[in-house]
């Protein structure tokens, strides 16, 4: 039964959209500490982590569109809390956003009214003590009475704690009939199901929606052959690796922190999806070969490149994250070369070093492959984003294109569920470019995932692939990759 109280309100809205309302506040970090709040409530235990993870939500939800990240968010929202609550509050955070399409289906039946005017977080307030109820071991009175006490500390949400508590009461009432919920019609936006389906077919977003639910583990990759990685750090290795010298995939079992486990420091490894580690490996690069990696920050593939023999020369547009790549390169004892360029607008002729015996392009991109990483991404883009960066995608090959020798190979890949940011991009690259061909990726290149390549000898990788019966040990990214030489 739907509660109503007070007639002043917002209209619900439809499942799985965030609200649009304005006024979240940003990067406010007054007030989390333990201690007393605006309201008069005094902070109790786990306190500061949920009012961070609702400050978090609240950005999200009220201002998807200039959301910054949401790990820059949690940093700012968290900066001052010791490492167990920081963890929890980047616990409840990604809880709620992974099943966010569900608690909002399951909250507007239970406020028919929708959320009153003016009622300041509430509405963060009820997502994420819902996740906790819904989807985490918090026991159900302990997220009820957080909630209410961080309710009761803003001043506009304190005149809702008794509507709180009477809807977080019928949130733990109704958890079984959330368990049947739909992953792909209730969990995913709507725009987003609507374009798995019409882009794979029925059982496709089924499939990828379904595999979204699951929080997936860490994979690493490792200089040269996984074997003894896997033991060392309680991992399988991947049997993904067409060139095992240069890196292979070794996926942890582990949940202990990434920086306390072995060869962290010396830099052997470092973090990467075993979906992100297959384009630098379809390059195959020849130790001494000239690569140009565009679009490399922070660095992943420049390691695979550098690994693997090549002289590499990095670009990005953004000279945070290129800092970020330095780093990164740094614990791992590389030293590429490094320009901070945007490479939609320079003229190819003016780019140092070339032309290039391979070039891979990780092009910007919607990111819709890595909702299982990044829950937020399914909340925070818009379909108008996927023809912008179409569009920069366009640009961006074509830059790649100039820069190859005659023989040249090139990697074009992006981390999206999107064939206009995959495979017809492709396609019309191929009718723009005439001196460039494609070079079909073979089965034996990707051992262990025949199913990954198209009829084009492109490959295409969802989240429901290399299942398993241990969530954590199963699926990928969703990536697109595709091979190219030019002719002449
Ligand atoms: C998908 S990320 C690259 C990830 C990276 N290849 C890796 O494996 O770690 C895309 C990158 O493209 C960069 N970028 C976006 N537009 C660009 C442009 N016009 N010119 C150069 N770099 C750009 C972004 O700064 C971002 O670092």
């Amino acid at each position: 039964m739907g509660l109503k109280s007070g007639d002043d309100r917002r209209k619900g809205r439809p499942s799985g959209r965030p609200s649009g309302k304005a006024g979240a506040p940003r990067g406010n970090r007054q007030g989390q500490g333990q201690g007393r709040q605006g309201g008069g409530a005094v902070m109790g235990p786990g306190m500061a982590a949920r009012r961070a993870a609702v400050i978090v939500l609240r950005a999200v939800l009220e201002q998807p569109d200039e959301a910054p990240q949401v790990d820059a968010l949690l940093a700012d929202a968290t900066a001052d809390l010791d490492d167990r609550d920081r963890g929890l509050a980047r616990a409840i955070v990604t809880a709620t956003l992974r099943r966010l399409g569900s608690i909002q289906h399951l909250l507007a039946q239970l406020m028919e009214r929708g959320y009153p005017r003016k009622c300041g977080p509430l509405e963060a307030i009820l997502v994420t003590a819902s996740a906790q109820i819904l989807f985490m071991d918090t026991p159900d009175h302990a997220a009820v009475d957080t909630a209410i006490n961080l309710a009761r500390a803003d001043r506009n949400a304190a005149p809702f704690t008794g509507l709180a508590n009477a809807v977080l009461r019928n949130v733990v009432a109704r958890k079984d009939e959330v368990a049947g919920y739909d992953p792909l019609d209730i969990d995913a936006p709507r725009w987003l199901a609507a374009r798995w389906r019409a882009a794979w077919g029925e059982s496709q977003a089924r499939a990828i929606a379904a595999a979204l639910r699951h929080e997936p583990g860490v994979d690493v990759s490792v200089r040269g052959p996984a074997g003894a990685w896997t033991e060392r750090l309680d991992g399988v290795a991947l049997p993904l690796a067409p060139d095992s010298a240069a890196t292979q995939t070794v996926r942890l079992r582990t949940t202990r922190g990434i920086e306390e486990l072995p060869g962290y420091a010396e830099g052997a490894w470092w973090v990467q999806d075993a979906a992100a580690a297959l384009p630098a490996r379809l390059l195959h690069v020849q130790p001494g070969e000239r690569v140009a990696d565009l679009c490399a920050a922070p660095g992943g593939k420049t390691a695979q490149l550098l690994a693997a023999g090549g002289q590499v020369a990095a670009f990005d547009r953004s000279p945070a994250r290129m800092d970020r790549l330095a780093a990164n390169m740094r614990r791992l004892g590389f030293s590429p070369e490094r320009h901070v360029v945007n490479l939609a607008t320079v003229a190819p002729e003016k780019i140092r070093g070339g032309p290039y015996d391979a070039v891979l392009l990780d092009a910007p991109c919607s990111a819709t492959g890595t909702i299982r990483r990044h829950p937020d991404v399914a909340w925070t883009k818009r379909p108008g984003d996927i023809a912008s960066l179409a569009d920069l995608q366009a640009r961006l090959l074509d830059c790649a294109a100039a820069l190859l020798k005659p023989g040249g190979r090139l990697v074009y890949s992006t981390c999206s569920l999107e064939p206009d940011e995959g495979e017809l991009q492709i396609a019309r690259f191929l009718e723009r470019n005439p001196q460039m061909q494609r070079v079909p990726v073979a089965a034996a290149e990707l051992p262990g995932l025949p199913e990954a390549i198209n009829a084009a000898g492109e490959v295409r990788t969802f989240p429901s692939m290399l299942p398993d019966a241990e969530p954590r040990m199963s699926g990928l990214d969703g990536f697109f990759a595709a091979r190219l030489q030019r002719k002449s």
